[in-house]
């Protein structure tokens, strides 16, 4: 592939462009790698391109969630990696100079609130703007996916809303180039610029993931109770068995299959949603992971604390997600109380769901 550097700006007036990305909450309960539902915590990267500037590297600077710990160098940042393969992909090799990056994350890491799905769509919306791309939305998304496997949170992250999302059945050479490992779709770039980069990364396949959005009934709220541990979604999805028993996924599809549409329905139906947010594939076998998860998940109910819908793990955890229509505030003291009890101590966010997804404004 004929390599060449991204465009720049031009050399008077700097570029700049603001990229928001919102945190995401996947699962739901039975909708296991699924179903996704994209929330108001944003990751927001301010961007400005300036040719006249002397860096060849993005410089990159953080405030907020994850600030003390995530890589300032471009070649090991998720975000900035994530943009390099996009850019790669198209032909070109490096980063435009000049890039400066201002990241004000509110995600926080390792909770369970889809803070690499949205570091990877800041990162491949970033190599989209960066090289002048203008990727159609389903195309990022086939990137995205090269790079997180499960489509939940990625797809919620891009697109925004309560959505549902599968993978495609691929083709014997497309299923190779999917099962890359991720350390070769993001090969190790060399800390030296100048190095000449042994082998192009695969390009994802076209229409990898396929989604749909669903309803949301307004009266719907959402409370997150954040632990201050991380659970990394690796290690929670290590946890799984290989297999499950026939009954296990029965009793899963047949909730999935109602949850997704008494979501949408106004006044939402509280005994309806509490059972079909009931799971049987994830959330028995990560409760090692969360100190008194199933007591904390049986501690409020519908006949408990009036206008509780629903209550789950929130993506791999250890975040829980409680919906409700009402009493959020008392909904949000049972669980912290609950975690007291483990000597964990949370906070709790009360949040909407965000129907827009990740946007690029520029200035
Ligand atoms: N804004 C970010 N910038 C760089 N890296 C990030 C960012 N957000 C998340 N990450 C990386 O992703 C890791 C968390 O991912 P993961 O274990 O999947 O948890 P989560 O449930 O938050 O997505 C962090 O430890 C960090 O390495
Ligand atoms: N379906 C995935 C979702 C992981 O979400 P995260 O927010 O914990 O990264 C899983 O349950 O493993």
């Amino acid at each position: 592939m004929a390599s060449s550097s991204a465009a720049t700006s031009s050399s008077s007036s700097p570029r700049r462009f603001t990229i928001k990305v919102p945190c995401t909450s996947s699962n739901i309960g039975p909708g296991f790698d699924v179903v996704g539902l994209s929330l108001s915590l944003y990751l927001t990267l301010k961007v400005t391109v300036d040719a006249n500037a002397s860096n060849a590297l993005p410089t990159l600077s953080y405030t907020g969630e994850g600030a003390s710990e995530a890589p300032l160098d471009p070649y090991k940042n998720l975000t900035t990696r994530c943009a390099l393969y996009v850019l790669r992909c198209a032909g070109v090799n490096s980063f435009p100079h000049g890039v400066d990056i201002k990241v004000n994350n509110e995600v926080p890491f390792g909770r369970g609130l889809g803070s690499s799905g949205a570091a990877v769509i800041a990162g491949i919306l970033l190599g989209d703007a960066l090289g002048s791309l203008k990727l159609s939305r389903a195309r990022l998304l086939d990137h995205a996916l090269m790079i997180e496997r499960h489509p939940d949170n990625v797809t919620a992250a891009l697109m925004g809303g309560f959505v549902g999302s599968y993978l495609l059945d691929l083709s014997p050479e497309d299923v190779q180039r999917k099962a890359v490992p991720l350390s070769e779709v993001l090969p190790e770039y060399p800390s030296d610029a100048g190095e000449e980069w042994g082998r192009d990364p695969p390009s994802p396949p076209q229409g990898i993931g396929h989604f749909i959005k669903f309803g949301w009934a307004k009266e719907i709220k959402v409370i997150a109770i954040i632990p201050q541990f991380e659970v990394s979604t690796a290690k929670a999805r290590s946890a799984l068995p290989d297999t499950y028993k026939k009954e296990d996924l029965i009793f899963n599809l047949q909730r999935l299959a109602v949850l997704t549409t008494a979501l949408a329905r106004s006044p939402p139906d509280s005994y309806l949603i509490f059972q079909a947010m009931q799971d049987r594939v994830h959330q028995p076998y990560r409760k090692h992971l969360i100190p008194g998860l199933p007591r904390i998940l049986s501690s409020v109910t519908p006949q408990s604390h009036p206008g509780l819908l629903g209550i789950c793990l929130s993506g791999a955890g250890p975040t829980i997600l409680a919906l409700a229509t009402e009493n959020q505030e008392s909904i949000a003291k049972t669980i912290v109380e609950e975690f007291a009890k483990e000597d964990i101590k949370c906070r709790s966010e009360f949040l909407v769901v965000t129907e827009e997804g990740a946007v690029v404004t520029e200035e």
